[in-house]
């Protein structure tokens, strides 16, 4: 499974297994199948408070059996104290929960239970929810806190991982500020605060980031010497005075598997394979352009270095109102799914955050536009 370098180099295969604690597995990918090292539940077990009975009432009641501790066989017409969680005796045949029974003395000062259980009443049979040796859940899966307790329960201390692939980010730009207000000339820095928190959802570890000002030589460096399986760069991908992104991946032996795609916004989004397996994804400055390029280049490729199964676009819905289309390309429009339908939300502008900001998801626009009650493809913001 472990993916070699040349494996890497363009087709961003998945990164080698490792076998880690169950805590430490958190958010990566399943590399195997998740299998049960043992029968769940590993034993008859009692779902209630009440008795464990043997054979048909009334019971003679002897003793007290609590969840972690065993008890010796129950002979027909015997019942036993019992613990929700705790094994059931050999030999009983049901539970009666506590609310459904009465017990009285009888004269030699034992105790006599009486109610009614039908045959394996309140009983949780080993091997109810798995036999020892199932596949619980495919290889590919993210490591979920549920995935974390199955597989606690079906006996896990250690979990196949994926490693988890490395970003760097670096944020291009002399006109940013990272913190106050934008004044003459000068804007924040959208894209530090936004990306960080989906790279983490996306199973991905960031081992820095920062900002490189618009010189070609700092830029080539930074690409040159990211020891990152991904560099996500920001700006610098169209072809204005400064965007140096394009000379700088040449000059780093960068080889351009994307660079330029047919949607808006977005267009001039890239991706790369740099020297070494690693890869390099350029993303517009433009910060939902931005957002285009991480939906639709950078976290399918993360997904696919974390070997996590390929996410089905989210399922399509009927446009609540029209949605215009570039004559050409295919259009991306931050939507929320109302009653209604998918609500097209204002403020769209390539430069813009104020409608992604309140989308679920972006509806994708074909060329030529959708009608008001037309289906869209939607792709789903993590
Ligand atoms: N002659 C042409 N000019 C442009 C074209 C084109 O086709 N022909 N495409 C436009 C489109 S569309 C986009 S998108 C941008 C892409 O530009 P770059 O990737 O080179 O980005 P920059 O020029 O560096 O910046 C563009 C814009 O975004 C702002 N920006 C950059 N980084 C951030 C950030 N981290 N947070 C917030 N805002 C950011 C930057 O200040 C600029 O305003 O090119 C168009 N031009
Ligand atoms: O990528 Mo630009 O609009 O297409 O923002």
């Amino acid at each position: 499974m472990a993916a070699g370098p040349a494996d890497r180099a363009g087709g961003g295969g998945p990164l080698p297994v490792e076998r880690v604690p169950l805590a430490a597995a958190a958010g990566r990918t399943l590399a195997e199948p998740l299998v049960a090292l043992t029968d769940l539940p590993a034993f008859d077990t009692s779902a209630m408070d009440g008795w464990a009975v043997a054979g048909p009432g009334p019971w003679r009641l002897s003793g007290r059996v609590l969840a972690g501790r065993r008890s010796g066989p129950l002979a027909d017409g015997a019942a036993v104290e019992i613990a929700t969680g705790a094994e059931l005796p050999p030999g009983a045949t049901g539970v009666l929960r506590r609310e459904h029974g009465r017990s009285a003395e009888l004269p030699d000062g034992a105790f006599q239970l009486h109610g009614e259980v039908g045959p394996g009443q309140d009983v949780r049979p080993r091997g109810q929810e798995c036999g020892r040796g199932e596949e619980l859940l495919p290889a590919g899966l993210p490591v979920t806190p549920a995935v974390l307790g199955l597989a606690a329960a079906a006996g896990h201390d250690l979990l196949a991982v994926h490693r988890r692939p490395t970003v760097e980010l670096l944020l291009l730009g002399d006109e940013l500020l990272t913190s106050g207000r934008p004044g003459p000339g000068l804007v924040r820095d959208a894209l530090g605060p936004l990306l960080p928190p989906w790279l983490a959802a996306a199973g991905a570890e960031l081992i820095g980031s920062r900002h490189v000002r618009d010189d070609f030589g700092l830029l080539r460096d930074a690409i040159r010497h990211s020891p990152a399986d991904l560099v996500l760069t920001t700006g610098g991908t169209a072809a204005g005075p400064v965007d140096h992104l394009h000379a700088a991946l040449d000059a780093t032996g960068g080889h351009r598997l994307v660079d330029g795609v047919a949607v808006r916004p977005g267009h001039p989004m890239l991706l790369a394979a740099l020297p070494g397996g690693r890869h390099l994804v350029g993303l517009p400055g433009n910060p939902l352009a931005a957002v285009a390029g991480v939906v639709t280049l950078a976290l399918p490729l993360l997904h696919a270095l974390s070997g996590r199964a390929a996410e089905a676009a989210g399922p399509a819905g009927a446009l609540a109102a029209a949605l215009p289309g570039h004559p050409a390309d295919t259009r991306l429009h931050p939507v929320r799914r109302t009653a209604a339908g998918l609500v097209p939300l204002p403020h769209d502008g390539p430069a813009m955050l104020r409608g992604l900001a309140r989308a679920e998801a972006l509806a994708v626009v074909p060329p030529g536009g959708l009608a008001a009650g037309e289906r869209a493809e939607v792709l789903p913001l993590p």
